[in-house]
């Protein structure tokens, strides 16, 4: 992805002042493939109900949503009234339009300061999230700025001095500018965390506190994310103010995603891959390995056997990160070996497939892992390759999401996972997103 420019701007649109607005906009393509109920479950509201600026309304049916998603419908009106949110919703259903379409409705573009504040726990989902900013509010005078570690801080120092409403940003960089005294945060009204539990964790408590205490006391504050630990009670108490709870949780995994086991031996994964890749119908692959080694590792090996792949980690510098993103997203390449870098947040529509070349320690990282396929409700395949060591936690993620991975079968059924053999109406053969009776988890 080419870096979204720091800041946009754009001018109003005339056909604002004309009735049929609407009918003159740029609407992309409506999106054919059959959707879960995940995100096709709605209350039935439209986006016109909420009263938004039509320079808004504009950019959001030109992003190709024609109506809010259940987060939203949920979202949208609470945020609107000025209340602080605590919103859990399913990976890819939607929750980053749910938090920026109240924020950028209630900035005010004639005004110069810093209004909004968006942190997330990536650099990479720092640029996603602050390009939909600018998409969605490119109708509207927003001026959106994005600021992450491994970039070139006297740049930021200079835009700074130009007029910017909202800000996102990764927390580090973000607090390093607030005390230089750069970024101005006394009249910034909203506070955004994404991927909330990942921002309050132990890596990042103390720069949020540092962060928050430079903002006004009156601000509202968001948190959103898939997983939400008990242990943000604590900044709940501290820094919000009697929360709005949103939980669109009662299952834990996406509907639309099948999840299925390998088990096997250390020495027998790439082989396994190999089939896998010589089996499966991948659009695009998304490979999640443990360690930065094994990252660099595996995609040689992926490369030896023939097969196109990029590869993703911390340690490799920020404008090559940049290069593998944007090519990636762009199909430039098949699969992409990565460490958990990736496994927050990252919307890309033509992942089909994720594979757990090494399995995750946690049930929240499994979460959000396999949640980077089966986006806005459409279909997904999740494969883990289970050594003997990693049987405890696929038994133990498999309790606590409640959700069954079920041994993978010789012929994996395409319904399960790729668009173009789905009959749109027709329900996708069994799925696995909730524990079946007579399922069968791996022996302990
Ligand atoms: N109302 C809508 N109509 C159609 N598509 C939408 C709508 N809202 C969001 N989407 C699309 O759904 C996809 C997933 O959205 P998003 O990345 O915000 O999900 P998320 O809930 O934040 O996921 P994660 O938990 O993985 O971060 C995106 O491609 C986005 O463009």
């Amino acid at each position: 992805m080419a870096a979204p420019a720091a800041i946009s701007s754009a001018t109003s649109h005339s056909a604002t002042e004309n009735g049929d607005w609407k009918g003159k906009l740029a609407i992309p393509p409506k999106d054919k493939r059959k959707q879960t109920e995940d995100v096709a479950r709605r209350k039935g509201n439209e986006f016109e109900d909420y009263c938004l600026k039509r320079d808004l309304l504009m950019g959001i049916f030109e992003k190709g949503y024609e109506a809010p998603s259940p987060i939203q419908e949920e979202s949208i009106p609470i945020a609107l009234a000025g209340r602080d949110i605590l919103a859990r919703a399913k990976n890819g259903t939607g929750k980053t339009g749910a938090y920026l379409i109240p924020l950028l409705e209630k900035i005010d573009t004639d005004k110069t300061h810093i209004q909004s504040l968006v942190i997330v726990p990536t650099r990479e989902l720092a640029l996603q999230t602050s390009q939909l900013c600018i998409e969605l509010g490119k109708h509207m005078n927003a001026r959106v700025m994005v600021t992450t570690g491994g970039t070139s801080l006297r740049d930021d120092i200079m835009r700074l001095d130009e007029t910017v409403h909202i800000i996102v940003a990764t927390p580090g960089r973000i607090l390093d500018l607030i005390e230089k005294g750069v970024a101005k945060m006394g009249a910034c009204q909203i506070l955004v965390l994404d991927e909330a539990d990942k921002l309050l964790s132990m890596d990042y408590q103390k720069t949020l506190d540092r962060i928050i205490s430079r903002l006004p006391s009156g601000r509202q504050v968001f948190l959103f994310s898939a997983t939400f630990p008990i242990s943000i009670q604590g900044f709940m108490d501290t820094h919000m103010r009697n929360p709005y709870k949103i939980n669109l949780m009662d299952e834990l995994t996406l509907k639309g995603v099948t999840q299925y086991y390998a088990y096997l031996e250390e020495r027998q994964k790439v082989h396994c891959l190999n089939t896998l890749f010589s089996k499966l119908q991948i659009n695009q692959s998304i490979i999640f390995c443990n360690s930065v080694q094994r990252v660099e590792l595996l995609a040689k090996k992926i490369t030896q056997l023939g097969y196109s792949c990029f590869f993703m980690h911390s340690k490799m510098a920020q404008h090559h990160r940049n290069r593998v993103f944007h090519d990636f997203r762009n199909g430039e390449c098949r699969n992409l070996v990565c460490t958990d870098l990736l496994t927050r947040g990252i919307d890309i529509q033509a992942v089909n497939v994720v594979i757990n070349f090494d399995f995750p320690k946690t049930s929240e990282t499994y979460l959000h892992r396999i949640g980077r396929s089966g986006r806005f409700g459409h279909l997904g395949l999740a494969i883990n390759l289970i050594t003997h060591d990693d049987r405890f936690n696929l038994f133990s993620t498999e309790q606590q999401l409640k959700t069954e991975i079920k041994p993978v079968p010789k012929e994996i059924d395409k319904r399960l996972y790729v668009a173009e053999y789905q009959v749109l109406n027709e329900a996708p053969p069994q799925t696995s997103s909730s524990k079946s009776e007579g399922a069968k988890p791996l022996k302990t």
